[in-house]
């Protein structure tokens, strides 16, 4: 189940190298805007393309994903908030367990159901303990989520959250403040994670600017996700990525 995708992300982790992962809702690009983001995103150097939503409304998953894999040969993975987001061109899936929440619905209640589809997409599958982060004011997935965010300020919930699912089996952990948060999550919070997790952790949600992208590398996240920010001004792409890529952890 483990593949090259995984691995990629674990050795880059090892050589302290930090992943920018630019995050693509299917609903949020036209095939023209999605042509212009790629010529950005290529330029600048994104390591991973995520693509997905809390709620995705259209059916543009399959050829975004197609559209996206036409442009580059970085791994195109998949970030469902449903097991309806599912397509067989990506390379590889986080599958999600909400496990900040008690939603059993999101903890397993949805794996049980489309487990026979998932086996058989041929995705690479990447276990993933979602973690959902208060980012200041109601997201999408928190609304969506139905599951009370971790508190900003309660970094020991985080830790012990990411340390329980690391013991699960877990091979990611993400951090989400949720799409378009007012605050993302807190470097205390990624430092105590990373601190003890042996998995790579990704970190996502209200990330807008090249600063806060690189004090979430300083913190210790090893995949830093941007979605909303890039979706309004996709010019700030290339300052993030320096950001990101100028950081080298010893
Ligand atoms: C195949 C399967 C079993 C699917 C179920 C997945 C599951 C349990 C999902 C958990 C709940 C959920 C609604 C997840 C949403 C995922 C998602 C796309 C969140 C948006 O993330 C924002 C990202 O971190 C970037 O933020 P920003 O830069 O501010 O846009
Ligand atoms: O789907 P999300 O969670 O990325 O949120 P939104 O599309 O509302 O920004
Ligand atoms: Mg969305």
């Amino acid at each position: 189940m483990q593949g090259l995708v995984y691995e990629s992300l674990q050795e880059k982790k090892n050589r302290g190298a930090k992943a920018f992962a630019l995050l693509i809702d299917p609903d949020k690009v036209t095939p023209a805007s999605l042509d212009e983001l790629m010529g950005l995103a290529e330029a600048a150097g994104v390591d991973l393309y995520f693509v997905g939503g809390s709620l995705v409304v259209t059916d543009n998953l399959d050829n975004c994903v197609l559209q996206i894999k036409a442009r580059t040969r970085k791994p195109v993975i998949l970030f469902p908030g449903s097991p309806s987001q599912l397509s067989r061109h990506a390379d590889a899936l986080l599958y999600l367990s909400l496990i900040s929440g008690r939603n059993p619905e999101l903890l397993i209640g949805q794996h049980v159901i489309s487990a026979p589809f998932v086996k058989k997409s041929g995705l690479e599958i990447m276990p993933t303990g979602y973690c959902v982060i208060d980012g200041g004011a109601p997201t999408t997935v928190s609304y969506i989520s139905n599951a009370a965010p971790i508190p900003h300020d309660k970094a020991d919930i985080a830790l012990c959250t990411a340390l329980a699912g690391e013991m699960l089996g877990m091979k990611l952990i993400y951090l989400d403040a949720g799409s378009g948060a007012r605050r993302p999550v807190s470097s205390d919070m990624i430092r105590a994670v990373s601190g003890q997790v042996e998995v790579p952790v990704i970190v996502g949600g209200g990330i807008r600017d090249a600063e806060a992208a690189h004090a979430a590398c300083r913190a210790g996240a090893d995949v830093v996700v941007v979605g909303n920010a890039i979706e309004k001004d996709p010019s700030i792409i290339q300052e993030i990525a320096n950001a990101i890529h100028g950081v080298t952890v010893a």
